[in-house]
Formats: C-alpha cells, structure tokens, sequence
C-alpha cells in the first residue's frame, strides 16, 4: 500500500526507531496501551499497533490551546454514514441540508491549510486502514472491530425454525466472519462507519433468505473534537450525550490503540464529557463547560481520577440556555492566546439571561480538587486570569465565528471573515489568522475546532 500524505508526515517527525521506546524514556514507565476488546482476542502474535508504539512515541499531551499543534486527528466527510447522515439532516443532529462533495473539498482545504504549517494531520480513515495491506495483524484488529459493527438477526416476527436448517449457518458469527474477511479495507471501514443491522427472513425460494435492513450510522465522525479530549496528563475518552453519536468513543479508541496512544482514562456513566468542552490553558487551568452536552459528574471524574494535571478546573456553567446552536463551550468562546480569548458578546454581564458562571476548583496539598469559588460570571472570571476579551455579535456566533483552532502561537484558523478581521485588528493580538470557506460542513453544526482533535501540543518549559 503507498503511504498516504498523513503517514509520510508521521514518518518525517517520529525519531528513527533504533529501540523500543520504552528503552528511550530514561526507564520512566509506559503507561500500557489500552485494551481494545477485538484486538485482543486472538493470540499472542504481534499486531500492527505494537509495530506502531515501537517506532513512534506518540503520547498525547496538551498543555495550552496556545502551544505549538504538532499532531491533529480529523476525519474526511466521506463514505455511506455522510450520505446517511444527509438523508435527514435535522435526526442526525445536522443545522442544515449538506453537499457531500462541497464537504469534501472544504475539509482537503482544512487539512492543506493545517499541513502547510507544519502540522501532522492524520485521518480517522487513514490510521483505520494502515497497514492492513502488509500486516496481518492490522487486517484482523479491523475485522474484529467490524465483527462488533455488523449485526445479523432475525427479522421481527421471525423464528428460526421457517429458516431451513442448512440456511441457519448464513445467520451465524462464522459466516459473518468470512463475508468481512473478503471485503477490501475501504469496505470494512465503511460498514464499521455504517453500523448496520441485518434483517433475515426466509424467502422460500433461490438462495432461502431475504434481508431489510437498519443502520445506526457515525454520521458526526467528522466532528472529532468530542470523543475524547487531549490534557496535560493525555488522552481521556468522553462519553456523548446523543444517542446518534454514542458509537464514536469505541472507535476512536480503537484509533488510538491502534497508533500507540495511550489513553490514560475515560469517563464512565453518569458522566458525559464531549471534547467541545473543553479548553487546555496552561498548566495552572483547565476549562470545561456543562450544560447541554457534558455534566458536572464528568467534571468530577477528570479531578478523582487526576486526569487533568492542571492545578485548577473552572467548571462553566450554562445554567439558563443550553442551545443546540451554543451546543459546546467552543460554539461560544476560544483562547486566542496566553491572554486573549474570544467570547459571545451576549452571554457577558452578570445582567445577561444567558451568562455563563464559573465554579472553580483548586487542587490542594493532599491532590485532591475543592470548590472555591462559585457563581463568577464568565467574562470577569477571564479577564481575572488575565484575558482581554473580543467580543463576538450573536449573528457572527451563529456563523462559528468562536469556533476557530487556535494551531499554536497565536496562529489562528477561522470559517468567518468579519470575526478573523475582528481578531486581527485587536492591539492584543500579535499573531497570524488565515480564513477559509468551511460552510459545506458547519451545515452538520461545527466548524474548525470541532472538527479537529489536537492529541499533541509542544510543550513549552
Ligand atoms: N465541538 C463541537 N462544537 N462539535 C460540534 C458537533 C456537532 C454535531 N452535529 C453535534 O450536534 O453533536
């Protein structure tokens, strides 16, 4: 298989692999990798993600939505689960009608953009299909994911005994194994995408059985700012709120299994935790707003289980709104730099209805976060930390204006022309933005920020 434009770029930063990696740290302890049910199931053999850890130290880490991006994940808007997606854009959690090519084509323009400046960007579908041309291994680990996506079952009102009995193995695990061990991998990576359900009924006739069928498609794959986020600690898989979207956490992981990633926690239910969020700023705080899509219990669980090695949390309360067009705390705000940050114009003030209040936790001697203060109206609590704000009009807001990606030191992209000249005009800010059209995909409710996943910042010291 040729190596896709992503993996030369891999190939250009990872460190020669003379050892192991766990040779190279100093005999600091990996963290395990962590365990994909599927790819664990079948032998002692060596798989394509172990090949990957050895070459390519690839430990997430994100301090600051400032530092330098150095590794980016997104997912193209390609494929059948897209196409689904489109049938009903308003079920599948989409703001308007979508033209998959225009998607397409906004996204390559996206990933250029990153790549010019000197970005690693990787794809959902790219890292999927790596390696399963050479590696045996590789090829498995999909299939065994695939054998989870794809179900067959008997149709509803069905019984097994009007299926004659030589026609009852084409409903079993073994015969579902074989048809995913003859497919190509694009195949594969679609059905998984598609997650369908296969209907069996007997027809009584040819072949003995007739099919409908269902599908829960990943058809906001694209977004993957909301599986997971990226802390100073690594990568902690989220938990998302909407059914549509339940799916994406297992796959991701299995990304990231797959590239050597360590994912160094998850949050559980009750908790929801969607990546859109949250804010790294700096080793002193992190951000993370509630309301809509993640909860308070998902707050908590970052602190018990250490996962965010900032000395403070301020939990952002969207106590009086919670909107699916301000769905996430980056619908509505982004860090420009180490001391300016862009907010919604509305929600500031403590008269607005729809201001957003910081409860913030400290950790303490004994490592364990306590709430001290509560109720701070967003915008004062920013510029307490040292922020100046530009403020966003609600009808740029709407045109994701806020949702810029901040690629490091003050180098900005951004889908909205009068919010990029707003940032640029700024005397506080020093850096570069660069605007491009991205209205194909904000049609499925995201911009630029949502829909990238920063798993590697450099970290500054
Ligand atoms: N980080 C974000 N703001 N993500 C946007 C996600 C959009 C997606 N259609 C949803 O409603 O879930």
């Amino acid at each position: 298989m040729t190596l896709s434009q992503s993996f030369k770029d891999m190939l250009a930063v990872a460190p020669a692999p003379t050892q192991p990696i766990s040779k190279t740290n100093g005999g600091v302890p990996v963290a395990p990798a962590p365990e994909v049910k599927a790819a664990h199931t079948s032998g002692p053999r060596p798989k394509a993600s172990a090949l990957l850890k050895e070459k390519y130290n690839l430990k997430g880490v994100q301090e600051s939505e400032n530092d330098r991006a150095e590794i980016v994940i997104v997912c193209e808007p390609e494929g059948t689960s897209l196409q689904m997606g489109g049938l009903h854009p308003r079920a599948s959690l989409y703001e308007k009608p979508v033209n998959l090519e225009a998607a397409k084509t906004a996204h390559a323009e996206f990933r250029n953009v990153m790549r010019e400046k000197g970005v690693r960007v990787l794809t959902v579908r790219e890292i999927l299909a790596y390696g399963t041309e050479d590696h045996v291994g590789a090829r498995v680990d999909l299939e065994d994911f695939a054998v989870q996506a794809l179900t067959y079952q008997l149709a509803k009102d069905g019984r097994m005994e009007d299926i004659e009995e030589a026609d009852r193995y084409y409903l079993s695990d073994e015969y579902k194994r074989k048809v995913l061990e003859h497919m190509s991998v694009p195949q594969l990576i679609d059905t998984i995408l598609i997650n369908p359900t296969v209907h069996l009924a007997p027809s009584y006739r040819d072949t003995g059985l007739t099919a409908t069928y269902s599908f829960q498609p990943l058809s906001n794959l694209v977004y993957t700012r909301d599986q997971q986020i990226t802390t100073c600690r690594g990568v902690v898989m989220g938990s998302l709120r909407s059914p549509q979207r339940a799916l994406e956490v297992s796959l991701m992981r299995f990304c990231f299994a797959k590239l050597g990633v360590p994912v160094v926690g998850e949050v559980q239910l009750p908790g929801y935790l969607e990546g859109g969020d949250f804010f790294p700023a700096g080793r002193d705080l992190a951000l993370l707003g509630i309301g809509l899509r993640s909860n308070l219990a998902a707050a908590r669980q970052l602190m018990d289980g250490d996962l965010l090695g900032t000395r403070r949390l301020a939990v952002v309360r969207d106590d009086f709104e919670q909107h699916q067009d301000r769905m996430h705390l980056d619908c509505v705000f982004s860090i420009l730099s180490d001391n300016l940050c862009i907010m919604l114009e509305e929600m500031m003030g403590d008269a607005s209805p729809t201001r957003r209040l910081v409860d913030e936790y400290v950790r303490g001697a004994d490592g364990r976060y306590a709430l001290e203060r509560t109720d701070v109206e967003f915008s004062r609590y920013m510029r307490e930390q040292g922020y100046e704000i530009i403020p966003i009009a609600p009808a740029h807001q709407l045109l994701y204006g806020c949702n810029c990606l901040n690629l490091g030191e003050e180098r900005i992209v951004s889908v909205h022309q009068d919010t990029a000249r707003a940032i640029v005009k700024s005397p506080h800010f020093h850096g570069d933005v660069q605007c491009i059209d991205y209205s194909p995909i904000t049609s499925m409710y995201g911009a630029v920020h949502c829909s990238s996943q920063v798993i590697k910042r450099a970290v500054r010291r």
